[in-house]
C-alpha cells in the first residue's frame, strides 16, 4: 500500500461515488457523491435522520453500503469494481484501510474495564504493532495534550463525561489517523463542559493536518473549525459551501429552515 505521503495532493482523502445505504426499506442515502480533500474539515448538517451519522459509520466501516463505492486516498475502502461488477474486498484490506481512520462517538465508547492508559495503548499495540513502551510514551503525550496528566491509572467510570470524551479523543489520535470522524461528540455532555472538549478539538484542528468529517449541532464550533459545510436532506447533499456562506446566506429553502430552527433554539 502506498504511503499517504506519496500521494498526489489532489487525490481526495474521502470520495463517495454513487453510495446507497438502506436499512430494510428505509433508503437513507441514495446515489450519494461527494469528495473531501486532504486536510479539509467538513461539517455535515441536516435534519435528524438525514444520514449524517450513517456516512461517518460507512467511512469507519461500521456499516456497509448497499451500492456504490467509497475511496480513501484514492483506494477502495470495502468494494471495488472488477469487470463491471461490484466486488467486496477482503477483511484484511478493510482492516488496513481502517488504520487510517479514527472516530470519536457521542457516547465515548471507552473500554470500561481498562484504565485510561490501557485504553490509549490497546489499538496502537495490537493493531499498529507498536511496542508497549512506545505506545505508553505516545499515550502520555496525548494525555498532556487533552489536559489529563495524572489520570493514567484511572478507570473511565471515575471520570466526568468531559474527561471521558477527552480520553476518547486521545485514543483516536493515538492511532495517528489521517482522517478523524467526530460524531456529535458533545451531545452527551453537560452544557458547562462542552467548551473544554471543543477547545481540544479546535487545538487538534489548528495544530494538525488531519482531515476531519464532523457531525455536530454546535454551529459556532462548525464555523470555527470547518472550511466546508455540507447540508444533507433526503439522502443527498442539497447545498454546500464555506461556513460563512452557508450560515449567513444559504440558497436552499430547506437549509434556511433547518438553520433557523437550529440557530434559533
Ligand atoms: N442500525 C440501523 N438500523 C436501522 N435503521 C438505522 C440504523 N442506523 C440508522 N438507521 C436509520 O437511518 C436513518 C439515518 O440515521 P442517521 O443516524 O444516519 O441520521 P442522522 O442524520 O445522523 O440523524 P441525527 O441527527 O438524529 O443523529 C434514520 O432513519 C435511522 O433510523
Amino acid at each position: 500500500m502506498p504511503s499517504p505521503h506519496d500521494l498526489d495532493p489532489s487525490t481526495p482523502a474521502i470520495r463517495f461515488e454513487g453510495v446507497e445505504k438502506r436499512f430494510g426499506d428505509n433508503v437513507v442515502l441514495q446515489g450519494l457523491d461527494f469528495e473531501v480533500a486532504r486536510g479539509d474539515r467538513v461539517t455535515l448538517i441536516g435534519p435528524s435522520g438525514s444520514g449524517k451519522t450513517t456516512i461517518l459509520r460507512l467511512v469507519m466501516t461500521l456499516e456497509e453500503a448497499n451500492e456504490g463505492y467509497i475511496f480513501i486516498d484514492g483506494e477502495p475502502l470495502t468494494h471495488t469494481r472488477e469487470g463491471g461488477k461490484r466486488v467486496a474486498l477482503k477483511e484484511r484490506h478493510r482492516n488496513e484501510m481502517r488504520k487510517r481512520i479514527g472516530m470519536v462517538f457521542q457516547q465515548f465508547n471507552l473500554f470500561p474495564n481498562m484504565t485510561v492508559m490501557e485504553n490509549l495503548i490497546e489499538a496502537p499495540v495490537h493493531v499498529l504493532g507498536l511496542s508497549k513502551a512506545d505506545a505508553v510514551e505516545r499515550g502520555r503525550e496525548l494525555l498532556a495534550r487533552v489536559g489529563l496528566v495524572g489520570k493514567e491509572d484511572a478507570h473511565p467510570s471515575s471520570l466526568s463525561g468531559g474527561q471521558q470524551q477527552r480520553v476518547a479523543i486521545a485514543r483516536a489520535l493515538a492511532m495517528d489517523p489521517e482522517i478523524l470522524l467526530l460524531d456529535e461528540v458533545t451531545s452527551a455532555l453537560d452544557p458547562e463542559i462542552v467548551g473544554e472538549v471543543l477547545e481540544i478539538l479546535r487545538d487538534v484542528a489548528r495544530t494538525t493536518d488531519i482531515t476531519m468529517l464532523i457531525v455536530t449541532h454546535e454551529m459556532h464550533f462548525a464555523r470555527d473549525v470547518s472550511n466546508r459545510v455540507m447540508m444533507f436532506d433526503g439522502g443527498r447533499v442539497i447545498e454546500q459551501g464555506d461556513p460563512e456562506t452557508i450560515f449567513t446566506a444559504p440558497t436552499q429553502e430547506r437549509t434556511k429552515s433547518f438553520l433557523s430552527a437550529v440557530l434559533g433554539a
